[in-house]
């Protein structure tokens, strides 16, 4: 069971600090979810985890060891930048073949890893053809030829089709299951919800949150109530009374956190208030993203 341990982690260009001083740890078995706004850095440290970009201070340890001293990365790293850069002349499987054989890596790698994306029908076709859905799934087929237990993708959802997002949504999940330890970066929370187990949230390049999604869900997830009665006034009296938290809705409404439907009908019927409209509403975890980033997203846009 490996993982990826970043400490400290800091990275300058000139004078501007793009990632300061971040730690977090990347757990087998889990897919993490890398999160922040564009610009926040999660590209710069996902190539300082990866050695394609020097940290100016700090470490990152991939199993207990430095990318570079790893013997034959591709076996032990997956990982997947830009999926565009394949040459688009070659074909799927000579793409896969090539990466194999330099990587000393056996071949019978590559029909497994088509396999696994489901390209075995399109492994003759040259890449230039491929829909950015099948690059992406190539990029994903090259990052498991060496079948590592860690896998760094930055942004593979990128300009998908919903069947394309859902498929790598369920693609993570497997290679979790599997007990790799898999990080995902993207700059929307709804990317996230359905796949991370766990949020390593950053704006410009320091660490906002690490937590598990479903503690995130629990503290910005929860639902508020959304309530409406011929008296909004004395309800909403009562409903502060019994421990709620109550705001103006639109129209007269009472929008009410702290309490479920359930309990507000129930006092409801106590006080004898007729309600006209009780309706559930799931917060939004993508409000509660930008809420969590918001000042480091304006802070960017002043200096624009
Ligand atoms: N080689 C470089 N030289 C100078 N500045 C750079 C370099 N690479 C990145 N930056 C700057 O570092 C900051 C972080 O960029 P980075 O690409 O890591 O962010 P990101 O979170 O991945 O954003 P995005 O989602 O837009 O890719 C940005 O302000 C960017 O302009």
């Amino acid at each position: 069971m490996t993982s990826i341990e970043v400490e400290a982690l800091t990275k300058k260009y000139g004078p501007e600090t793009v990632v300061d001083d971040l730690s977090f740890t990347v757990a087998p078995g889990q897919v993490t979810g890398f999160l922040g706004p564009n610009g926040a850095g999660k590209s710069t440290t996902m190539k300082m985890i990866i050695g394609l970009a020097a940290p100016t201070r700090g470490t990152v340890a991939i199993g207990g060891r430095r990318y570079d001293d790893l013997t034959v990365p591709l076996t032990e790293v997956g990982v997947l930048l830009d999926a565009g850069a394949v040459h688009g002349s070659r074909k799927a499987r000579d793409h896969l073949l090539a990466l194999a054989v330099s990587n000393g890596l056996p071949r019978h790698r590559v029909d497994d890893v088509l396999a696994r994306t489901g390209l075995e029908g399109v492994a003759g076709k040259r890449v230039g053809g491929f829909s950015l859905g099948m690059r992406q799934r190539l990029g994903i087929a090259a990052t498991l030829l060496g079948d590592p237990e860690v896998l760094i993708f930055d942004e593979p959802v990128n300009g998908l089709d919903p069947d394309g997002i859902r498929w790598i949504r369920g693609f993570m999940r497997s290679l979790a299951g599997e007990g790799r330890a898999v990080l995902v970066s993207s700059h929307l929370m709804s990317e996230m919800a359905q796949t991370a187990d766990h949020l390593v949230v950053i704006g410009q390049g320091r660490l906002i949150a690490d937590t598990s999604m479903s503690e995130f869900m629990r503290a910005n997830g929860e639902g508020t109530v959304l309530v409406r009665t011929p008296e909004p006034d004395s309800f909403a009296t009562r409903l502060a009374a019994a421990g709620a938290t109550v705001r103006d809705g639109l129209e007269s409404s009472l929008v009410v956190s702290g309490m479920t439907s359930e309990e507000i009908g129930k006092l409801a019927t106590y006080h004898g208030v007729t309600l006209s409209e009780l309706t559930p509403q799931q917060a939004s975890l993508e409000d509660a993203f930008m809420e969590l980033t918001k000042d480091s997203v304006e802070y960017q846009g002043a200096a624009a």
